[in-house]
């Protein structure tokens, strides 16, 4: 039996409920895989209550999702209220998202759920409650081990159009472009691959790398890091023979014609990766955590406080995570 997908709760007070809501309606016209969602029955009821729909809530553990999906959104309680309201984020619930997303690892780690799903979460709001981790990918690094030495976690967001990977994460850019380091474009690269061939089924993926400076660097004029860190690493991964070409200059890479020669492009920050993607197929693209011993996916978006419970929010990138997590649970994953 396929195993369901664990949907988090995300932030209580932006879109995520109104998506996961959206989402179990379109389960039949969208072959929407089945999922529970970790949350506060009430809080879901109120929110689908605003949102103009009387909808069949069962509480439900993983083991009951197969049996009740097709006619009732099963909810796993995770013993934290939600009390925020939408497009009011209230520290208070910080618990109730937290609560979610580790009950999520638990399940996937146990081997009662097939994938990890999460809803956007506010990252400040977060912060602001003492959440010490800067995103999901990092905290789920994290929750991923027992030990002190969490598995290096890469973020993939990938779309029909394009796949790019954020080299440094959720970092202040001053900040990033000092971390920069061959070693960490060497090791994220590796991961790319490996997960690329394990749980894609691209057998020899072709990987394109951008520079960090403008025009890469014009041959050390703009800005020596091209030279002294994107190349080297680039020169390492050929010589382990992955078809990898670069410091490519970002602003030319993503036309369409440039992302025909490539399967995943290597950017050295959040924005030069992101805006991209999300400007070619925000309401496609999903962000894949790689590296990680289990399967995790999300929407390319965020909360979307402006828009909560007016019925205006697409689900439509959340069902793209809930079906790209369910083919790669079907996936042979990586050693
Ligand atoms: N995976 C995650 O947990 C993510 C969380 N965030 C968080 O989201 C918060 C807000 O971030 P923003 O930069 O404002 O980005 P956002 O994606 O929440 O919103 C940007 C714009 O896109 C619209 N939008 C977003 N999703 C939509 C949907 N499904 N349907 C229709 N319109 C949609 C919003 O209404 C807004 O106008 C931040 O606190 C950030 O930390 C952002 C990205 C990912
Ligand atoms: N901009 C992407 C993003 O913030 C997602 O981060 P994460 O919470 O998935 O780590």
């Amino acid at each position: 039996m396929v195993k369901p997908i664990a949907l988090t709760l995300g932030e209580p007070a932006g879109i995520g409920p109104d998506i996961a809501i959206a989402a179990w309606l379109r389960r039949k016209s969208d072959a929407v895989p089945p999922f529970y969602l970790l949350g506060d029955r009430a809080f879901i009821a109120a929110r689908a209550k605003l949102l103009g729909h009387e909808l069949p809530l069962v509480d439900a553990g993983p083991g009951d999702v197969a049996r009740i999906f097709s006619e009732a959104l099963p909810i796993a309680a995770t013993g934290h209220p939600a009390t925020a309201q939408p497009g009011d984020p209230d520290g208070n619930s910080a618990p109730a998202v937290i609560g979610s997303i580790r009950q999520a690892v638990s399940d996937v780690m146990a081997g009662h759920a097939g994938a990890v799903v999460t809803n956007p979460i506010a990252k400040s709001v977060l912060y602001r409650a003492g959440f010490a981790h800067p995103g999901h990918t990092e905290f789920l690094a994290e929750l991923a081990t027992a030990n002190a030495n969490p598995p290096q976690p890469v973020m993939l967001l990938w779309s029909p159009d394009l796949a790019v990977v954020p080299v440094t994460i959720h970092l202040p850019l001053r900040d990033a472009i000092e971390m920069l380091s061959s070693r960490m474009i060497v090791d994220t690269v590796r991961i790319v691959v490996a997960d690329l061939r394990a749980r894609f089924g691209i057998p020899n993926p072709r990987i394109a790398v951008s520079g960090l400076n403008p025009h890469a660097g014009e041959d050390g004029s703009l800005g020596t890091e091209d030279q002294t860190i994107v190349a080297p690493a680039i020169a390492t991964l050929r010589a382990e023979a992955i078809d990898v070409k670069g410091p490519l200059p970002a602003d030319t890479m993503f036309h369409e014609a440039a992302r025909r020669t490539y399967d995943c492009a290597i950017c050295m920050y959040h924005d030069q990766a992101l805006i991209p993607v999300k400007t070619l197929a925000f309401d496609r693209a999903v962000n894949v955590t790689l590296g990680l011993p289990f399967i995790r996916t999300s929407p390319d978006h965020g909360t979307a406080f402006d828009i909560v419970g007016t019925g205006h929010a697409s689900p439509s990138s959340l069902i793209a995570a809930l079906r790209l997590a369910a083919r790669m649970a079907g996936s042979t994953p990586s050693a």
